[in-house]
């Protein structure tokens, strides 16, 4: 009799602690209501998430937009946290730029060591720090440094392209891309070769695609319903693979450890790290790796520039890591549906011919392949590597007419704004057409965003580019790619990742 008593209580504290819990997390899903936003009705707990869940996220926000885009807003809850989706460019706009003061950061998930210290994660005076020290990588002077190690890899890319070419073997343009754009990286990054082309087991590939494999449903779950992630720590699971973050760890530290007896000495490397080395020793205003335009805006930006080890060893796993998906997804996709749009393809080509006269694409042509631009822009707008961005309200704000509470996450659904056919009339066609300078002057600027707006951009974008306008023209140069027999379009989705499910296959003729 006892014992059940001491149950019956056990199961009734039980029950208290669920309503108090559920009263809790269902207390803040009245926000949007109480400001007049419209939206899906959410759920106790998981808010609406359950609708991004079920219909994929780009699908989901591309309904939603069009449902609620006369509105210019509209609201969903993932668990309790607030998202006010903002549908009005010049909204968008003015939270990018006029009002940066306010929206600085972006929702962060909770990450492993010494990913919170990634330029990516951290925020306000911490952020501006950072991105002054990391911004100068990407300015001309350091890319053109840089070139050398990109026409390798390009030249690298080409060989073997033709090689599948002569054996008539279809090729799937994710795979051999993305082996390009890692070699890219580690050897602009690090000055390494990692030869992912040439080895099929090279352990760069291996680690970098577990990494982006992406995590497990119920880690997906828990990134964006944060009373998951307790459950998680408790069973010790990790977001992110463990391997290879140690795999990658122990890289950025051995390349650290060789260079630290070249600190001081006037060795010239041009990648990434040297930068982040020379950051770590703080010459302020004595590197001689640094041009007068490079000290100048690190100078004047009148914020510290040291960074610890912690934070060095941060930024060089983010450089490895924030453009091998974006960069190998834009560059494939862009080359896919050039195979599909015939006419498309043999413009590219014609100005490939016109501005390269048969000869390597060095920095300066790559600034005259305007056609080429069009179609990379066009293809990151059908597929844009990140549909959704946000940025966090860090006080009240009202914005022509919007009102945004502190601790909102602004997002802009980048995947619906780049198809709403108000802007981009027959939306889903890929029509390079679309970017020439006359048609881009007579558009809203913010209605094409795949690196994002404002001081909090894609810091990486100019590296980006270059890689894949290298790639792309050196490819068309020589060779013609078309449809085959496995190639499957429309393409099927993989969940949550931009990533098509049966590849992205074509054949490869040889140019007379
Ligand atoms: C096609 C290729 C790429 C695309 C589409 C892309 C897209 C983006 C987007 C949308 C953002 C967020 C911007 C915002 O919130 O407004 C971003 C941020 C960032 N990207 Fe990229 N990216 C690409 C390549 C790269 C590369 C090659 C690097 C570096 C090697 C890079 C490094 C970063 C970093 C560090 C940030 C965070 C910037 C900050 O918080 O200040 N990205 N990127």
């Amino acid at each position: 009799m006892m014992e059940l008593s001491v149950l019956s209580w056990a199961l009734l504290s039980l029950v208290l602690l669920l309503v108090v819990y559920v009263f809790y997390m269902s207390s803040s899903l009245r926000l949007f209501r109480k400001l007049g936003v419209p939206g899906p009705a959410p759920w106790p707990i998981i808010g609406n998430f359950h609708l991004e869940l079920k219909h994929g996220i780009s699908n989901y926000h591309r309904q939603a937009y069009q449902k609620y885009k006369s509105e210019r807003v509209y609201g969903l809850y993932r668990g309790k946290q607030p998202f006010m989706v903002i549908c009005d460019l010049d909204v968008i706009r003015d939270i990018c730029v006029k009002n940066f003061d306010h929206f600085v950061n972006r929702t962060t998930y909770e990450t492993e060591e010494p990913f919170s210290h990634a330029l990516t994660q951290v925020k306000d005076e911490h952020w501006k720090n950072i991105r002054t020290v990391v911004s100068p990588t990407f300015n001309t002077v350091r890319l053109k440094r840089m070139f050398a190690h990109i026409k390798t890899n390009g030249q690298l890319l080409v060989k073997y392209l033709e090689n599948r070419q002569e054996r008539n073997e279809p090729v799937e343009l994710k795979e051999v891309l993305s082996r390009y754009t890692m070699d890219v990286i580690a050897s602009t990054g690090f000055g390494v070769q990692s030869n992912s082309l040439e080895d099929d087991g090279s352990p760069f590939m291996t680690e970098a695609k577990r990494l982006m494999s992406g995590p497990g449903f119920l880690i997906i779950l828990a990134f964006f319903l944060s009373f998951l992630k307790p459950i998680l720590r408790l069973l010790n699971i990790s977001k992110l693979p463990r391997q290879s973050l140690q795999f990658f760890r122990r890289f950025v530290d051995a390349a650290v450890e060789s260079r630290k007896g070249e600190a001081g000495t006037v060795q010239s490397r041009n990648d990434f790290l040297q930068l982040l080395m020379e950051a770590m020793h703080d010459k302020d205003g004595e590197d001689d790796n640094m041009t007068p335009e490079e000290l100048a805006a690190l100078n004047s930006s009148g914020v510290k520039r040291k960074l610890n080890y912690v934070e060095v060893q941060a930024q060089a796993l983010l450089f490895l890591l924030a453009g091998y998906e974006t960069v190998s997804a834009s560059l494939s996709f862009t080359l896919f549906l050039l195979a599909l749009n015939p006419e498309c393809l043999q413009k590219a080509q014609e100005e490939v011919d016109e501005v390269l006269q048969g000869k390597f694409p060095d920095y300066e042509s790559t600034q005259s392949l305007h056609y080429l631009d069009m179609c990379l822009n066009e293809g990151m707008r059908l597929y844009p590597p990140t549909p959704l961005l946000d940025r966090v309200c860090s006080d009240d704000i009202e914005i022509r007419g919007i009102r945004i509470p502190k601790g909102v996450n602004a997002t802009f659904p980048v995947c619906a704004i780049h198809r709403d056919p108000d802007l981009w009339p027959e939306p889903d066609k890929f029509i390079p057409e679309r970017f020439t300078a006359e048609n881009k002057a007579n558009r809203h600027p913010y209605a094409h965003m795949p690196f994002g707006q404002g001081p909090r951009n894609c810091v990486g974008m100019r590296l980006a580019l270059l890689e894949m306008k290298v790639a792309l023209a050196a490819i068309l140069q020589k060779l013609t790619p078309v449809r085959c027999e496995k190639t499957v379009y429309p393409m099927n989705f993989v969940r949550f990742r931009m990533l098509a499910k049966d590849g992205l296959w074509v054949r490869l003729e040889a140019r007379r």
